[in-house]
C-alpha cells in the first residue's frame, strides 16, 4: 500500500481522523482521481465505492470504482447508486463517510423516486438535456424525481459525520447543484419545479408529470440537525482553472482577461458576445489592447432544434467562426474540461477567421450545420477537433479566444 501524503492531505482539505471507521462514496466524472488522491492522502484505514463515467476510471486500492453511464443514467449506475446507500447504511456516530463529488453525478446516481422506474428516469433526463434549461434549474427539477439527490444520502449516513469534498462544474460554484447534491440539501420546492417544467416546456413521462403535480415530499432542507457536524468544501472549480490560464498567458508574456467564470445562455447567443468582443479588440484596441487572450467558464446550453452531432463548446466554437468569418488575428478555444464535450470524443475545438472559408471548400455551409446542430462534424471535416480523452477532472467549459 502506497505511504500516506500528509502534504496532499493538506492541500485537499481532508477532515480529521474519525474514532469509527472511514467510508468513501463518490460520484461524478473526477471522483476516481479523487479517491485516488484521496487513496494516498488519507493515513488510516478506510473502504469505499465511487461511480464514474464509462472510461473514466482509475485503479484504486482500496476504493472500488464503478463506472456507468453519462449523460443518461443506466442500469450500472441504478446498482452503484443502491450499493452506495447499502455503503453507508447502519453506521454510528464515530463513523466518517467521505463524499467525493463532482459534475456527472447527477446522471451516474440514479435512483428513481417511487412510483417511477429507470425508464422513467432516463426519459426525464433526456427531456432536461434537450431542454437549455441551466444546470441549476435541470437539478431542481431532478431532486423531486430522487431518493439519493438533494441531501437524501447525507440522511441515510446519520449519524455518521459526512465530509463533502466538491469538484464544481457550476456556474457560481454552489455545491448543493454539483451532482445535484447528493449529500447537500438543495433549497427549492416541488412548486419551483413545476413552474421551470413548464417553463422549459419539458416532455415528462406520465408517471413524472403525476409525482411533479403531487404534495412535497420530505426532502432534507438546509436546517436539519442532523447535517450539523456535516462539512463541505469545494477543491477546485472554474475560477481556479481560469486563474492558472491566466498565469500561463503572462508567462508567455500575452496579457489575459477573465470574463468569468459562470457564463450561462445559449451557446451560439454567448458567441455572438465574445465574437463582437473579439472584433472589437482586433478593430480598435478596446478594451483591451492586443496582444491578449479573453479566458472565460461557466456552462452554456444548446437547445436542440437540429438533428446533428456535437456538445455546447464545439456549437459556440460554429457560432463564433461565423461571427469572425475573415477577421484576422482571432484564434479561439472552446472545450469541456472533462474530456468529452457533450456526447461525442472530443473535448472541443479550435476554430479563426479561415474557419469557415475552410468549410465552405470542405463542402460545409457553417449556417447549415449551426441550424442542424452539426458542429462536431463540421469540425472533424477539417481536422479541428480537441480530442484529449477523459481528464480526470471536470470544472466545466473553458474557453479562451487569442486576439493579437
Ligand atoms: O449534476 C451534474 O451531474 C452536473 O454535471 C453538474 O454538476
Amino acid at each position: 500500500m502506497a505511504k500516506a501524503q500528509p502534504a496532499l492531505a493538506v492541500r485537499l482539505n481532508l477532515p480529521p481522523k474519525p474514532a469509527g471507521r472511514t467510508l468513501v462514496i463518490g460520484a461524478g466524472k473526477a471522483s476516481a482521481q479523487m479517491a485516488r488522491a484521496f487513496e494516498e492522502a488519507w493515513d488510516g484505514p478506510l473502504s469505499g465505492l465511487v461511480v464514474t463515467r464509462y472510461g473514466y476510471g482509475e485503479s484504486c486500492e482500496r476504493i472500488e470504482i464503478v463506472e456507468a453511464s453519462h449523460p443518461v443514467p443506466d442500469e450500472a449506475g441504478f446498482l452503484a447508486a443502491r450499493r452506495i446507500m447499502e455503503t453507508v447504511s447502519g453506521l454510528s456516530h464515530d463513523d466518517l463517510v467521505v463524499a467525493l463529488i463532482s459534475g456527472g453525478g447527477s446522471s451516474l446516481l440514479p435512483a428513481p423516486a417511487p412510483g417511477l422506474t429507470l425508464d422513467d428516469e432516463q426519459a426525464i433526463n433526456r427531456a432536461l438535456l434537450a431542454s437549455g434549461a441551466p444546470i441549476g434549474v435541470m437539478n431542481l427539477i431532478r431532486n423531486q424525481f430522487s431518493t439519493i439527490k438533494g441531501g437524501r444520502l447525507a440522511a441515510h449516513c446519520g449519524p455518521a459525520r459526512v465530509a463533502t469534498l466538491v469538484v464544481s462544474d457550476v456556474p457560481g460554484d454552489d455545491p448543493a447543484i454539483v451532482a445535484s447534491g447528493p449529500t447537500i440539501p438543495l433549497a427549492g420546492t416541488r412548486e419551483l419545479a413545476r413552474k421551470y417544467a413548464n417553463l422549459y416546456r419539458l416532455d415528462l413521462p406520465p408517471a413524472a408529470q403525476a409525482l411533479l403535480a403531487g404534495e412535497d415530499d420530505l426532502a432534507p432542507l438546509p436546517s436539519d440537525p442532523g447535517f450539523a457536524r456535516n462539512t463541505v468544501r469545494t477543491i477546485a472549480s472554474a475560477a481556479l482553472s481560469l486563474e492558472a490560464a491566466a498565469d500561463l498567458a503572462r508567462q508567455q508574456k500575452v496579457e489575459a482577461a477573465i470574463l468569468s467564470d459562470s457564463i450561462e445562455g445559449e451557446s451560439r447567443d454567448v458567441a455572438q458576445v465574445h465574437a463582437a468582443m473579439a472584433r472589437e479588440i482586433a478593430a480598435r484596441n478596446r478594451p483591451f489592447n492586443k496582444p491578449v487572450v479573453l479566458l472565460s467558464g461557466g456552462e452554456t446550453t444548446v437547445t436542440l432544434r437540429g438533428k446533428g452531432r456535437g456538445g455546447r463548446n464545439a456549437e459556440f466554437l460554429l457560432a463564433f467562426a461565423i461571427a469572425i468569418d475573415g477577421v484576422e488575428g482571432i484564434t479561439a478555444l472552446a472545450a469541456d474540461t472533462d474530456g468529452i464535450d457533450g456526447s461525442e470524443d472530443n473535448a472541443g475545438a479550435f476554430c479563426d477567421g479561415t474557419t469557415a472559408t475552410r468549410l465552405r471548400h470542405a463542402g460545409i455551409d457553417p449556417l447549415a450545420a449551426l441550424a442542424d446542430n452539426d458542429a462536431y462534424s463540421a469540425f472533424a471535416a477539417i481536422g479541428d477537433l480537441l480530442v484529449t480523452g477523459p481528464t480526470g477532472t471536470n470544472v466545466n467549459d473553458f474557453r479562451a479566444i487569442l486576439i493579437r
